[in-house]
């Protein structure tokens, strides 16, 4: 089940256990929190260690909360910073898992042009955008990129289903002008700009502010966009200072295919930096194969990485070397892509991540291991870097958005029996667990059961039975 609150949030204490990554290689757990957050939705005041003081003596210790509503944490869970998705596709959605054997280039043409055609239909579009940011949230993604298809219409519909539902998101008009099949293709760059135009227009209306709403100039990926429309796109992210999106070095075929249709470019990342489209707000997906000389590049123009090795591994596209990419100091965060990746979860791509980075380590060597705090840093703070939002969200402190999700576990009852009326999540607390061990226990066996709780600038947008606020 779930219910949201969209009315404006007012003063809220939020009481328990809180954990967040204060470094690529730390997470800060402190077991008796309060973490104060104004009606502006914003990190007004963190407590470390209350003790046991009750919460109306609390309330009353700070000036002008006396009356704040209380939210605590009354099993064993904790907060947790809402989860940032820095590459998925909406439309994509209801092909998560259907992948076959396939590679990157003919499973777009047998799964995914087919699907992402059909949403000239708006009310499948309405039905799928809606699912889609409905399960995202229940996974505990508060920001997301969203890909969605060259249609103009059902691409306003996705912003204003964010925004009706209140998650952070930047929404791309996919563009696509050559390559695909005909029944799925801008007619030219010059449509492909009008529509991109239309749909930031959109935006404009429903969210001048980009409070929550960002439109996001998104070219396909190189072999999908001719030089005029990758110039012109370029153009207009230099005019309106937006953001842009794209696929990178993904699939060994996919570069050879770029290498030969620009064959005037020194390489994949050559095509976008000559066309105007690496930029310090530029999210590159995949960067599984890139050369040094590639990622020199990118580094000089401190574009951003996502990195997505469930759909890496499900597509057979290789294992990204994420530790050279943050040795290099490349700016990385995590990418479910849907449905390339067979999961809308953040958690489930960082133990993805994980999992690759031991691969990688049997090649190259134990320095390649990604330990649980980085993966959560870059399912955090990293993402946040790579969406440009590093002040605002992605870790708990003063100034800053509840962007939060409350974590829950279940505590095994004294004789082991599952009570099965309840709708009990698969991580077991026999409560010797350290509360390192229990954010491990969740880190690798938790899911969308665990996630009590949502907030995106202070609103809840999401909740289970399990919440108690
Ligand atoms: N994973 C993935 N790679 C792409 N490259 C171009 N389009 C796509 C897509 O939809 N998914
Ligand atoms: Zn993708």
């Amino acid at each position: 089940m779930s219910t949201t609150n969209g009315t404006a949030s007012e003063k809220t204490i939020y009481l328990g256990a809180f954990a967040h990554c204060t470094s690529q290689q730390e997470v800060e757990i402190c077991e008796a929190g309060a973490i104060g957050v104004d009606s502006d939705g914003k990190i007004a005041f963190i407590e470390r260690d209350i003790g046991d003081i009750p919460a109306y003596e609390l309330c009353e210790r700070q000036q002008g909360w006396e009356k704040a509503k209380i939210v605590e944490i009354k099993d064993q869970g904790f907060f947790f910073p809402g989860f940032i998705d820095t590459h998925i596709h909406a439309s994509q959605y209801p092909n998560s898992g259907i992948f076959g054997k396939s590679t990157l280039l003919d499973w777009l043409n047998t799964y995914t042009f087919p699907l992402e055609s059909s949403f000239t239909d708006l009310a499948k579009a309405q039905r799928i955008y809606a699912r889609v940011v409905n399960r995202t949230l229940s996974h505990g993604t508060t920001t997301a990129c969203y890909y969605a298809t060259v249609h103009v219409e059902a691409t306003n519909l996705l912003s204003d289903i964010c925004l009706s539902k209140g998650q952070r998101a930047f929404v791309g008009r996919v563009c696509m002008d050559q390559l695909s099949p005909d029944y799925y293709r801008d007619e030219s760059a010059e449509t492909a700009i009008q529509a991109t135009e239309a749909c930031i227009a959109h935006v404009g209306k429903i969210d001048p502010k980009h409070h929550l709403i960002t439109p996001i100039i998104t070219p396909r990926f190189a072999p999908s966009c001719s030089e005029g429309c990758l110039n012109a796109l370029g153009k207009l992210a230099q005019q309106t200072g937006l953001p842009i999106q794209t696929h990178i070095s993904e699939n060994k075929s996919e570069i050879e295919l770029v290498a030969e249709m620009f064959p005037s470019s020194k390489s994949y990342t050559d095509v976008y930096d000559k066309a105007g489209l690496l930029n310090a707000k530029t999210i590159l997906a995949h960067a599984v194969h890139l050369s040094p000389e590639e990622r020199a590049l990118i580094r000089s123009r401190d574009a951003k990485i996502s990195h997505c090795p469930a759909s890496n591994t499900a597509l057979t596209s290789g294992a990204a070397p994420v530790r050279t990419l943050l040795d290099e100091g490349l700016t990385v965060g995590l990418g479910t892509d849907v449905s390339g990746g067979y999961s809308p979860s953040i958690l489930e791509e960082a133990r993805q991540a994980i999992l690759v980075s031991r691969h990688v380590a049997m090649v190259d060597g134990d320095a390649a291991k990604l330990s649980t705090e980085e993966a959560l840093w870059l399912a955090t703070r990293g993402g946040a870097k790579v969406v440009g939002l590093e002040s605002r969200v992605g870790g708990f402190e003063v100034g800053m958005d509840w962007d939060a999700q409350m974590i829950s576990l279940d505590v095994v009852s004294e004789d082991g029996e599952m009570d099965e009326a309840e709708n009990k999540g698969p991580v077991d607390v026999f409560m010797w667990e350290s509360w390192s061990d229990r954010l491990n226990k969740w880190f690798y066996g938790g899911d969308d059961r665990n996630t009590a709780a949502v907030w995106v600038k202070g609103r809840l947008v999401h909740t289970t039975p399990k919440y108690r606020g």
